[in-house]
């Protein structure tokens, strides 16, 4: 039996931040940071079964192409996907009436549409970044008995590639869903590691009137290169998602929007469009 404090009930039955009761919720989810790209998905929807908000956290439930999908804003940063995630699974994993874990546990299948920016030159503004693994700045992970989904090698050449802070979080390193990889991706998408940072300015690399520890830590992370494979853009969410995805059992994938690129100091000049074709493409293949 999970206790009161732990697990956090409403007085209508609904789990505590998300506000939403298990049937209210589809096992096709769609994360997105920003609560008002919530209707940029649903106006895609034949039709809308349930709609809810609590704080950041929009919902709406509703059908596309024969599918039910939810789509979920979680708002900003690796402290919120620790919620939500937590939440999505009590709500398909934990029986509310004896308060403890179901014998049949359901994996769900999460599909982050995000907005990022590039660290490579080659990966220009309005295109479009599948992250294949997810580099964790934001330490949140570590909360967690997580060290065996942990990408050991890979971190390790990492860490020492960068030289990397030993006072800072350290970094961790794990995998996207295959089956899902397989279901998204296409020749307009570019893949790589996504890097997840606990902040939008000094843990990106941004100096507006303050300077950062490592003025060269984004030119190191473009440099970096293990077998073939880089590190592509840099957000603040797939790390989180992808860690706490895989010890619970769920399928997750990252799909970002490049609407600013850092080496060539660009920004986009349409980045409402390319999130709306990302969300189009996303819906598409999603339910073929
Ligand atoms: O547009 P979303 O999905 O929120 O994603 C990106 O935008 C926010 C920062 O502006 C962070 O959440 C970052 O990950
Ligand atoms: O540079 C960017 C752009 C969007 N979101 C981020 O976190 N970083």
């Amino acid at each position: 039996m999970i206790e009161p404090s732990e697990l956090i009930l409403n007085p209508d039955g609904s789990i505590y931040h998300l506000n939403l009761l298990p049937h209210q919720i589809a096992h096709k989810i769609i994360f997105v940071g920003d609560q008002d790209r919530v209707p940029l998905v649903s106006k895609h929807f034949s039709d809308i079964d349930f709609e809810t908000q609590k704080r950041e956290f929009r919902t709406c439930t509703g059908w596309f192409n024969g599918e039910r999908i939810t789509v979920i804003s979680t708002g900003i940063g690796p402290d919120n996907i620790d919620i939500v995630l937590n939440e999505l699974d009590a709500l398909v994993n934990i029986d509310f009436k004896s308060r403890s874990s179901k014998k049949e546990l359901t994996s769900l299948q999460i599909v982050r549409i995000g907005t990022s920016g590039s660290i490579q030159e080659k990966i220009p503004v309005d295109s479009f970044v599948m992250g294949t693994f997810g580099l964790g700045f934001d330490g949140l992970l570590h909360a967690y008995k997580a060290e065996h989904i942990f990408q050991k090698e890979l971190t390790q050449a990492f860490i020492k590639h960068t030289n990397y802070d030993q006072k800072k979080a350290e970094p961790y390193i794990t995998a996207g869903s295959k089956l899902l990889m397989t279901k998204l991706s296409s020749e307009i998408v570019f893949q790589g590691i996504t890097a997840t940072a606990n902040g939008f300015y000094g843990p990106q690399g941004r100096m507006l009137r303050l300077a950062t520890k490592d003025k060269s830590l984004n030119d190191k992370l473009a440099d970096f290169s293990y077998h073939g494979l880089k590190i592509c853009n840099l957000e603040m969410e797939t790390s989180a998602i992808y860690g706490l995805s895989n010890l619970m059992g769920h399928e997750a994938i990252s799909l970002n929007a490049i609407i600013a690129n850092r080496a060539n100091k660009t920004f986009s000049d349409q980045p409402r469009k390319t999130i709306e074709k990302l969300i189009k493409y996303t819906l598409d293949k999603l339910t073929i």
